[in-house]
């Protein structure tokens, strides 16, 4: 197996190049430093003004040009790279050549040894899916190269060690000391989460894009991407890695500082936080609502306390609330915030808008609100609050943190924001209006927000220019689950890359056989793959406890309330499980009392199914579902 030695041997060579880098940049480090002293020191020893100016002037020049700022630590030491492009240049000065792709460029000396997987105008034929032996051309550095492609593998190394080459048509693999040839299939990410024992997001993902998704995350570098497809087909990834690409392509365009990611909940907030730290540095990931406040103090709207119920959000969430405030902010004045929230909420023509029924109420509560001074606002009234804000500030004013200001957004989870709340979104960002917005309209679980709220902001940005892209093929769930889960939505799903997993449907006659099947089934995946994580999804937030209860005792069942990706079993509620996944998914009596017939429903029984990434155990005493109940007779 000469192509392993060859690989072992260059491997060792990066390692080799990585250590000299380092050596390398400390020392330049150190004698800029060392520069930097010397300068202090003839400044303080300085009696003439005129020279300490000067010095003082050097010494601001020189700090200019500190190598902490181009020359980062090498982060990747224990997996530096994980492709291999082949070239052979048409041009004989470049000939043939190979470029090590990974998640940072390592140079040694003024030689490239791995190339930033963002480099698209060289990674492009890695992530495009060319043949051996095709011809490309690119435009590299403004210059047109031409040339067939040689090489085009995929290499896994893990602590430093190599243990996998997968070329176009071998696989050599290192099992139990040895290496072997076209022995194993790749691993899934659902089998590197239980190998690492951490189920969040994969940081190696890199290696996997596909040639649909580099598209997605390299197209069109202004303006808004809309990323469309079904439940684990990327969309999240594909944002993430496409903020990532658009701050290594054009770093003074989209500044770190000045870029945000807006998930959907705190869980799914913490889940990108922990596992995005090569992809995004220090770009802030928070979600819509904590947002929302930072953004109205930016806008100078302090002092807010904020509850959570609202017996009036779905009418404050209504889809006609953006022309409502239109006409408001257009005939009325300024006046205090808060004030000018509730007077609008009072207003006869907002009134008869917003509520069919109950809108004497309505109004009541908001004039006594406007008459108090009150500064308790739900999230929903927060986020019409915000939008006065930004439209009571004069056009093109630019706040930082609120108005006309960053310059980009990924917005996840987009179909469960409210029109209103994804216009405050979109007037954050710089004129360019830069954002990247996931949806999946089969995952609208919300169901106080009306469906036209979303496709008509969509409607609005498409006249301003939108590039849509549409995700196909479903990466998180095996093959069984995604036809199930097919079913439910009436969305057919492409299951070429899916793996196969398991499907169980366990019918009982009540509630306590339902639970003892599930604590049997829990038991039994725990005992089976001890680092796996297990998810008890039931519909009603009452069940959690009771399911919580017959679990009591399982090793590594996780604390009620908690989300943690650690290995385990965690009872959650289908509301909270928005983007999250489990390496096994029970579902608890997904009755069809529970998900009827109505879009949010359907919608919620499909998010919850396509959470699992290899088996899935339906534990039902109730009549199932439709779409589960056609699907369990046939078996
Ligand atoms: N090209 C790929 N190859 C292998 N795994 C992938 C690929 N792209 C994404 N994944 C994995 O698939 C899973 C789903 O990805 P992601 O969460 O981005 O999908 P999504 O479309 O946002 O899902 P949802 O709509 O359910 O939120 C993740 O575990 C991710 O690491």
């Amino acid at each position: 197996m000469e192509i392993v030695q060859q690989e072992i041997e260059r491997l060792d060579r990066v390692h080799e190049a990585i250590e000299r880098y380092a050596v390398d940049r400390l020392q330049t480090i150190g004698r800029h430093e060392a520069y930097t002293k010397e300068l202090e020191q003839q400044r303080l020893n300085s009696v003439d003004w005129r020279e300490k100016n000067d010095i003082a002037e050097k010494l601001i020049e020189h700090g200019h040009h500190s190598p902490r700022k181009y020359l980062h630590e090498f982060a990747q030491q224990a997996s530096p790279y994980f492709g291999i492009l082949g070239i052979h240049d048409n041009d004989r000065r470049i000939g043939k050549k190979e470029y090590l792709i990974g998640n940072q460029t390592l140079m040694d000396g003024q030689r490239v040894v791995i190339i930033d997987w963002r480099k698209a105008e060289i990674t492009g034929p890695f992530y495009e899916g060319y043949d051996i032996g095709e011809e490309y051309e690119l435009t590299i550095r403004g210059i047109e190269r031409e040339g067939v492609i040689t090489r085009r593998d995929k290499v896994t190394i893990g602590r430093k060690m190599l243990t996998r080459i997968e070329t176009p048509s071998e696989t050599y693999e290192l099992r139990g000391g040895e290496w072997h040839k076209n022995g194993g299939a790749v691993e899934s990410t659902a089998d590197t989460k239980e190998r690492t024992e951490d189920h969040r997001m994969v940081d190696s993902i890199a290696a996997l894009i596909s040639p649909e998704q580099f598209r997605a995350i390299t197209k069109l570098r202004d303006g808004v991407v809309v990323i469309n497809g079904a439940a684990g087909a990327g969309k999240t990834t594909v944002a993430l890695h496409r903020l990532s690409f658009l701050m290594y392509d054009a770093p003074e365009k989209y500044r770190p500082e000045r870029c945000i990611v807006l998930m959907f909940n705190r869980v799914l907030r913490d889940y990108v936080k922990q596992s995005s730290d090569t992809l995004l540095g220090p770009v802030r990931v928070d979600t819509y609502s904590a947002w929302s406040l930072t953004a109205l103090a930016a806008l100078g709207v302090h002092s807010l306390k904020t509850v959570f119920d609202d017996p009036f959000g779905a009418q404050k969430k209504s889809s006609r609330v953006p022309a409502l405030l239109a006409k408001y902010v257009k005939e009325t004045t300024k006046i205090e915030p808060v004030t000018d929230l509730w007077r609008f909420l009072m207003q006869d023509y907002v009134v008869a808008a917003l509520c069919t029924d109950s809108g004497a109420e309505f109004q009541q509560v908001a004039q006594r609100k406007f008459a108090a001074k009150e500064r308790t606002v739900s999230f929903s009234d927060a986020s019409i609050l915000l939008r006065l804000a930004q439209l009571r500030r004069p056009a093109g004013a630019v706040v930082l943190g609120a108005l006309n200001a960053y310059d980009h957004i990924v917005v996840d989870e987009a179909q469960d924001l409210s029109s209103l709340e994804l216009r405050t979104i979109v007037a954050a960002t710089s004129v360019a209006r830069s954002l990247t917005i996931c949806a999946d309209e089969k995952q609208q679980i919300l169901s106080f927000l009306d469906s036209q709220g979303f496709s008509s902001v969509i409607a609005q940005l498409q006249s301003q220019g939108l590039e849509k892209e549409n995700l196909t093929v479903s990466y998180r769930c095996p093959k069984e689950i995604v036809d199930l889960a097919a079913r439910v939505s009436g969305r057919s799903a492409d299951t070429t890359k899916a793996h196969s997993g398991a499907l169980g449907f366990h019918p009982t006659k009540n509630p306590v056989e339902s639970m003892a099947k599930i604590r049997e089934l829990v038991e039994a995946l725990v005992q089976a793959a001890p680092t796996s994580l297990t998810g008890v999804i039931c519909k009603k937030k009452a069940d959690v406890k009771a399911l919580h209860a017959a679990l009591a005792g399982v090793p590594g069942l996780h604390a009620e309330g908690e989300v943690s990706f650690l290995p385990g079993v965690q009872v959650i509620h289908a509301h909270a499980i928005k983007g999250v996944e489990f390496s096994n998914v029970i579902l608890y009596n997904p009755s069809s009392y529970d998900y009827r017939q109505t879009d949010p429903d359907r919608n919620l029984l499909y998010v919850a199914i396509t959470r699992a990434c290899k088996t899935l155990h339906i534990v039902h005493h109730q009549p199932l579902a439709q779409g589960l109940r056609d699907t369990a007779s046939n078996r």
